[in-house]
């Protein structure tokens, strides 16, 4: 007979959910996204500021929040205690930094990954915050995902034994934000940063990185670019290899061939294998991601837990969850700004290695060679 353990796969939640957040930006992910999670787990945001007043007017209307012209003029009222941020990320060491001059009313603040447009950037970020004495939390929420956390509860259980091997295949299209053309990115500080982060989450910091890309022919057409579709192999002190291809090409599918769309994930273990999906976002339809598993403690099974839940827009509850629970244990929280710090290094590192065609070491990069 089969057991199927319950497998913890959503995010702890805080003993109060009333701390008053405000909104900075009011484009898809936060309107689509942030917004839709926080009503949907009785989180408490009131307020909201973006750059045209107009677009911050129109996602108040939608979720019952104040809108204000400014994100000072928010800051300024005093209502707003949690400060949620998703504005391009060559804007947010600016409005981080406005943030913190209301260091008297704000206690927490949740940034977008990228943390900032470079490592150091992230350590400015982080450093400023830690002066003001507020609580900075990163929006890495693929750490959230229903599949990635329920894995992380089968390492954690010994399900698996030793991991091996891991691997991660994306085959999908993003949605381009106009922003990423200014930068030239396409892929490994928007998407791969997602990737790295979860194996970081999933296994701890790797020795070094290899890695490969290529642009991505459609994108070209838009713009130049280096990190279209990339492959990288993390190298882990212990002998693990955890690998991905980001292919946000994805083949000709937007130009008239059949859609071969998703992202798949495989954990091989010395006593189980895992392989899951991540659900892509495709609306109005909810995905949700998926998780099998087998195990020599069970022998001659797939065991396969499913849940409702989607990536996008419930894992948004987790990032929040984790930054509310932070301040009320006044401890650092989960995917902290320091934390992330890493993860960025790790994304320089991948930059690097594919510019110079050699293995790059986290420790290079942390001790100041950047791409
Ligand atoms: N964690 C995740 O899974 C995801 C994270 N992201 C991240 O979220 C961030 C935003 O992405 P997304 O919503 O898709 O982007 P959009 O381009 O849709 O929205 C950006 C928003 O930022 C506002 N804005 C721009 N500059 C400023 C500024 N200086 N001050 C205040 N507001 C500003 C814009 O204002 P306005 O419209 O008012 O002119 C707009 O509302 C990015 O960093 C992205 O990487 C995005 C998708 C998923
Ligand atoms: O962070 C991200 C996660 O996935 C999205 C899917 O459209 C991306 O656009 C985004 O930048």
């Amino acid at each position: 007979m089969t057991t199927l353990l319950p497998l913890d796969y959503l995010p702890r939640l805080p003993k109060h959910r009333d701390a008053p957040i405000g909104c900075i930006g009011s484009g898809f992910i936060m309107a689509d996204c942030h917004l839709v999670a926080y009503r949907k787990s009785g989180f408490n945001p009131v307020a909201i500021a973006s750059r045209t007043p107009a677009h911050a007017q129109r996602v108040a209307e939608r979720h019952s929040l104040t809108a204000f012209d400014t994100y000072q003029e928010m800051l300024a009222s005093g209502k707003v205690e949690v400060v949620d941020i998703a504005v391009p990320p060559d804007t947010q060491i600016d409005v981080i930094r406005n943030v913190c001059k209301f260091k008297k009313h704000v206690r927490g603040i949740l940034a977008q990954k990228p943390l900032g447009g470079s490592l150091a950037e992230a350590k400015e970020i982080v450093q400023m915050c830690r002066r003001a004495g507020i609580t900075l939390a990163v929006n890495q929420n693929m750490r959230y995902d229903h599949s990635m956390r329920a894995l992380k509860c089968l390492l954690e259980r010994g399900t698996l034994g030793e991991p091996v091997l891991a691997t991660i295949d994306m085959r999908a299209i993003p949605h381009w934000m106009p922003w990423q053309q200014r930068q030239g990115w396409v892929t490994l500080r928007i998407m791969s940063i997602h990737h790295l982060d979860s194996f970081r989450m999933l296994f701890g910091d790797p020795e070094r990185v290899f890695c490969s890309t290529r642009p991505d022919p459609r994108t070209a057409k838009k713009f130049a670019h280096t990190d279209g579709i990339c492959l990288y192999i993390l190298e882990y002190a212990n002998g693990l290899r955890a690998m991905a291809c980001d292919d946000v090409w994805a083949g000709p599918a937007l130009e008239g061939a059949e859609k071969d769309i998703g992202i798949r994930w495989r954990v091989e273990g010395t006593e189980g294998l895992a392989r899951g999906t991540i659900g892509w976002p495709d609306y109005p339809h909810p995905t949700p991601s998926t998780l099998d598993y087998t195990t020599t403690h069970q022998p001659g099974y797939w065991l396969q837990p499913r849940w409702k839940e989607v990536w996008f827009p419930d894992a948004f509850a987790g990032t929040m969850a984790q930054l509310l629970c932070a301040l009320e244990d006044k401890a650092e929280p989960e995917i902290s700004g320091q934390d992330n710090l890493k993860t960025m290094a790790l994304v320089d590192a991948c930059y690097l290695s594919a510019k110079e065609h050699r293995a790059v070491t986290m420790k290079e990069i942390l001790r100041g060679r950047a791409s």
